[in-house]
C-alpha cells in the first residue's frame, strides 16, 4: 500500500485498542461478567496444589485410605468447575462478540458508501476488502480471547506468587527471579513485532487487490495471454507476504523459547533447593510439592503471554487500520446547508466552474476552468471535445462525485452545493459510458435509479432504452446478472443502464455517451425513444458520434478544459474547424483539409449515419 494513503500514526498499542471502547461499551457486563469467571476459573486451579499439600502431609503420611479418596473427590470437583466455569466465559462471549464485528463491518460500509469519489479512486479496493474482513476478524478473536486471558493470566500469575511466597518465600525469590529480564524482552519483542505485523496486513491488502483485479479482469487477462505475468506478480507478492510471516514466526517463535526456557531454569533452581531444604528437614515434602505444583500451574499462563502479545499487536494494528479509513472525512454536505434558491434561471447553470482532482498539484492546470454554460430548462445540451478534454470530470460536477473547486452549478436556481444530497440524486439522473450493474436481479438493478418506482415505470424504462430483449432471459425480469452483469453483452448492459437512468423521469439527465457499445440499429431505436424523454427534461449528453449529438439541440465544446464554442450542430459546424474535425472522422485535423472541407466531410458523416437508420 502507498505510504501516502493513510497517515501512519505512532500511537502505542494499547491506545490504538482503546480506540474499540465504543463498540465494546454496549457489551461491557458480559465482558466484564466473562474474565471474571474466567479469573475464577484459572485461580480454582491453583487451589488444586494446595489440595495436594493437604493430602501428602495429612492422608498419605498418615496412610489414612479415606483421606486420600476424599482429596481425589476434591480434586475432581475442582477440575470439573473449572472446566465448566472455562465453558460459561465462552458461551457468555461468544454471540455479543460476533455482535461486535458486524457492527464494526456495517459501520465500515456505512462510512465507505459516504466517501467522496476521491477516496475510491486513491484506495486499492483489495486494502479495504481486507479491513472489513481479516482485520475485524481478527478484532473479534481479540476481544474473545487475548484480552480477556492477559487480564486473566495477569491475575494468576499474580494470585500464585502469593501462594508461592506464602509457602516458602525464598523459593519464590527464585522463580521471581526471571520477572525482570522477562519484561524487557516482551516490551523489545512487541516493539519489532507491531512493524512486521503492520507490514504483513498491509500485504494482505495488496494480495487481495491483485486477485481482485485478477478476477475482475480476466477477459483481458485471457485475451492478451497475460497469465504468466499476473501469475508472476501474485508470486511474487506472496513470496514477499510469506517472507513477512515467516519474520513473524521466527520472532514469536523466539520470544517463546526465552519465555518457555527462562521459568524452566527458575522451577529446576527451586527443585534443587527445595529438595535440600526438605532433606535438612527445613521444609515438609508436601509444602515443596504444593510449591512445585503451583510453579508447574503457573507455566501456562507465562508462556502464553508471548503469543497473546502478539495477538494483541495484530489486532492493536488492525484497529489502526480500521480507523484508518474511519477517520478520512465523509462527502461535504450531506444534509445540505438549505441555501435555498440563488438565482432564478430554470434549468443547468455552470458559472465559472473550476475543477482540480483532489491528488493534484495544487500548482498545475485545472482539469476544467472558467466553465460557463446555460442550458435552458427542457433543453438538450451535447458535449463533444477531444478524448482527455474533461467531458467525463465535467459530467461527474453534477451529481457532485467530485467537489468543484471554484464556480458553482445551478439546478432551477438552486446551488447544488447546498443540495441535500438526497434531494439532488432525486433530481439528477446519470448513466455513464461504463455501465455498472450488480448482482441482483435486471428489475432490481433497473429500479436502483428511483426511490419507489414501481412496475408501469419499469416497462416503460425498459422501453425507452430498447431493452426488450430483458423478456427474453430465462427468468425475465428476475434474472440475476452476475457480477457486474458480465453474463450480459455491452451493449445490453449499456441498455440497462440507460433505462436506469430514465425510470425516475427525473428532471435532470447526465449521460456519458451512454450508446457507444450499440449497433446503429439498435442506436436508432433506443434515440428514438430517448428523444421522447429528452422532450422533458435538461439533459447534458456526452457525445462522440454525430448520430448522438442529433438528440441535442445545442452542442458545446469543450477543448483542453474550456468551453471553445456552444451553438447548433449546423452553427459549429460553419465556425469552429475543431469541432468540424471531431465530427468528420479524420485521423487528424492536418488531414481534414481547409475548415471547409471538414465541414462538408462531417456533414456528409452525418448524413451518412443518418441514412444507415
Ligand atoms: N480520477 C482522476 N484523477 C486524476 N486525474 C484524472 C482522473 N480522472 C481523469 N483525470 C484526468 O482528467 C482529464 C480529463 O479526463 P476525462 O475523463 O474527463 O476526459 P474525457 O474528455 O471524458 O475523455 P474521453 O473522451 O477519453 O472519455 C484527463 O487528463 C485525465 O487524465
Amino acid at each position: 500500500m502507498p505510504e501516502t494513503l493513510a497517515e501512519r500514526t505512532d500511537r502505542s498499542a494499547v491506545r490504538s485498542l482503546l480506540r474499540l471502547w465504543p463498540y465494546v461499551r454496549p457489551i461491557r457486563l458480559r465482558l466484564f461478567g466473562a474474565a471474571f469467571v474466567a479469573v475464577l476459573a484459572s485461580c480454582l486451579g491453583l487451589v488444586i496444589p494446595l489440595v495436594l499439600k493437604w493430602m501428602v502431609d495429612g492422608p498419605v503420611t498418615d496412610r489414612d485410605p479415606g483421606g486420600v479418596w476424599l482429596g481425589a473427590l476434591y480434586l475432581l470437583l475442582l477440575g470439573t468447575a473449572e472446566a465448566a466455569l472455562f465453558g460459561l466465559r465462552r458461551w457468555l462471549v461468544a454471540r455479543p462478540l460476533a455482535g461486535v464485528e458486524a457492527s464494526m463491518r456495517a459501520d465500515l460500509y456505512r462510512h465507505l458508501q459516504r466517501l467522496p469519489v476521491a477516496f475510491h479512486d486513491r484506495w486499492p479496493s483489495g486494502q479495504l476488502l481486507s479491513r472489513g474482513t481479516t482485520d475485524l476478524m481478527l478484532l473479534r478473536m481479540f476481544l474473545a480471547f487475548p484480552l480477556t486471558f492477559l487480564v486473566v493470566n495477569a491475575t494468576t500469575i499474580l494470585v500464585g506468587f502469593v501462594i508461592l511466597f506464602d509457602q516458602e518465600w525464598s523459593l519464590g525469590l527464585v522463580l521471581l527471579a526471571p520477572a525482570v529480564p522477562l519484561v524487557i524482552l516482551c516490551s523489545l519483542f512487541e516493539t519489532k513485532f507491531s512493524l512486521v505485523a503492520r507490514k504483513a496486513q498491509d500485504q494482505v491488502g495488496d494480495l487481495t487487490t491483485v486477485v481482485e483485479e485478477s478476477v475482475l479482469g480476466i477477459r483481458i487477462v485471457k485475451g492478451f495471454g497475460r497469465h504468466r505475468s499476473q501469475a508472476l506478480a501474485f508470486r511474487e507478492l506472496s513470496q514477499r507476504l510469506r517472507g513477512t510471516e515467516l519474520t513473524k514466526a521466527r520472532l514469536l517463535a523466539g520470544i517463546w523459547a526465552l519465555i518457555t526456557t527462562i521459568p524452566e531454569l527458575a522451577i529446576c533452581a527451586a527443585l534443587v533447593l527445595g529438595t535440600i531444604q526438605v532433606a535438612e528437614g527445613d521444609l515438609s515434602a508436601g509444602t515443596l510439592v504444593a510449591f512445585l505444583a503451583t510453579a508447574l500451574a503457573l507455566r501456562w499462563p507465562v508462556e502464553s503471554i508471548g503469543f497473546l502479545l502478539a495477538m494483541s499487536q495484530e489486532s492493536a494494528t488492525a484497529t489502526e487500520r480500521f480507523f484508518e479509513v474511519m477517520d478520512v472525512a465523509e462527502e461535504r454536505g450531506i444534509e445540505g446547508d438549505g441555501r435555498g434558491r440563488v438565482a432564478d434561471e430554470p434549468g443547468m447553470v455552470f458559472e465559472g466552474v473550476e475543477f482540480r482532482y483532489p491528488d493534484a498539484d495544487p500548482g498545475s492546470v485545472p482539469v476544467l476552468a472558467g466553465i460557463d454554460l446555460r442550458i435552458r430548462s427542457g433543453e438538450t445540451m451535447a458535449l463533444v471535445g477531444a478524448t482527455g478534454s474533461g467531458k467525463t470530470t465535467l459530467t461527474a460536477l453534477v451529481p457532485r462525485l467530485h467537489e468543484i473547486t471554484a464556480g458553482r452549478i445551478m439546478l432551477d436556481g438552486e446551488d447544488i452545493a447546498g443540495m441535500a444530497r438526497p434531494r439532488l440524486r432525486e433530481l439528477v439522473s446519470v448513466a455513464f459510458e461504463e455501465p455498472t450493474l450488480f448482482s441482483a436481479s435486471v428489475g432490481e438493478n433497473v429500479l436502483m435509479g428511483a426511490e419507489g418506482a414501481g412496475d408501469e415505470e419499469l416497462r416503460r424504462a425498459l422501453a425507452v432504452a430498447q431493452a426488450g430483449f430483458v423478456y427474453d432471459l430465462p427468468h425475465g425480469l428476475d434474472t440475476q446478472v452476475g457480477e457486474q452483469g458480465l453474463s450480459l453483452s455491452g451493449g445490453q448492459r449499456q441498455r440497462l443502464a440507460l433505462a436506469r437512468a430514465v425510470v425516475g423521469r427525473p428532471r435532470f439527465l447526465v449521460l456519458d455517451d451512454p450508446l457507444s457499445a450499440l449497433d446503429v440499429h439498435t442506436e436508432a431505436l433506443v434515440e428514438a425513444a430517448l428523444r421522447q424523454v429528452l422532450e422533458r427534461t435538461t439533459a447534458v449528453v456526452v457525445a462522440h458520434r454525430p448520430s448522438t449529438v442529433m438528440l441535442a439541440d445545442r452542442v458545446a465544446l469543450l477543448s483542453e478544459g474550456r468551453i471553445s464554442a456552444v451553438g447548433t450542430h449546423q452553427e459549429l459546424l460553419r465556425t469552429s474547424a475543431e469541432y468540424a474535425w471531431l465530427m468528420s472522422g479524420a485521423a487528424e485535423p492536418e488531414d481534414a483539409g481547409s475548415p471547409a472541407d471538414t465541414a462538408a466531410a462531417a456533414e456528409d458523416a452525418t448524413a451518412e449515419e443518418g441514412s444507415t437508420r
